[in-house]
């Protein structure tokens, strides 16, 4: 990590215990937070992606936790809800307001499907926020996606890459520092998007799922050492396995993972 700045590793927060009910859900929930804790002081780059479906799945009582768990870390950690959000834009208005207004997050996962409009709206309100701390990707090319007549969704990678650029351009003027606030999610066994010169040239930050428990080659962490992104790769399960194990062992996994920053 010292030596590659632009890489970061996110700590993926996907509470999923074996057992169905609240009470196992919030000790997964604080397993999660202790570890958090933990390495707050200790991690170069702090970030954390909580994943917003295992929350729902809990109804008020998972969005309590999700409040609680943000209100706690908001200040030690840059936090990204993945929630792939979007509507039309009086709508994702609303939902932009649970992000960064009623949680505090500094920044959130979108779906491109419904335009640039809303795209603009969730950058501009993450640096209206949050400033250089924010951070809103928009789904690119994800490590699971269509084979079928879907496909045509994220074939058109490059359109959504210019998109975002021009978006950014236009809505920050030429003010570098805040580039970083905006990106897009391209997943990290999508090597034809990551390593793409069109991805490169953009400068847009990247938030890279997919490893961990989805693929067994992390060396692509490496393979992106001189990439002129800002690319955040998250890790869940293989870290955490949804709050399952013994804290002594997500710790563990915490170590082996960062030996490939
Ligand atoms: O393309 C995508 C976009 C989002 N995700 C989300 O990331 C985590 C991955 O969890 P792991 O346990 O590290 O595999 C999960 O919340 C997904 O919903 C993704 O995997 N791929």
């Amino acid at each position: 990590m010292k030596n590659h700045p632009n890489l970061k590793l996110c700590l993926g927060i996907d509470p999923n215990p074996n057992k169905n009910d609240l009470e196992s859900f919030r000790d997964s929930v604080y397993k999660h937070m202790e570890i958090l804790d933990f390495c707050s002081s200790s991690l170069e780059h702090r970030v954390i992606k909580p994943q917003l479906a295992y929350f729902l799945s809990y109804g008020s009582s998972g969005i309590l936790l999700l409040e609680e768990l943000i209100a706690r870390f908001q200040k030690q950690y840059t936090i990204i809800l993945d929630a792939k959000f979007n509507d039309i834009s009086t709508s994702f208005k609303a939902y932009l307001n649970f992000v960064f207004h009623s949680l505090g997050a500094h920044g959130v996962t979108l779906s491109p499907f419904l335009g640039e409009k809303t795209i603009q709206m969730a950058y501009e309100e993450g640096a209206k926020h949050c400033g250089k701390k924010a951070r809103s990707f928009v789904l690119c090319a994800t490590s699971e996606s269509s084979q079928g007549h879907l496909s045509f969704i994220q074939s058109n990678w490059k359109k959504t890459l210019l998109a975002c650029s021009e978006i950014r351009n236009e809505i920050f003027q030429g003010e570098e520092s805040l580039y970083c606030t905006t990106g897009v999610v391209v997943a990290a066994n999508r090597n034809e998007v990551l390593f793409s010169d069109e991805l490169k040239e953009s400068n847009l930050s990247v938030l890279a799922p997919g490893l961990g428990v989805q693929s067994s080659d992390w060396n692509v962490i490496r393979n992106c050492s001189n990439h002129p992104n800002e690319i955040i790769f998250p890790f869940s399960r293989a870290i955490f396995s949804g709050g399952n194990i013994p804290i002594e062992s997500m710790n563990e996994n915490l170590i082996t993972i960062q030996q490939y920053f």
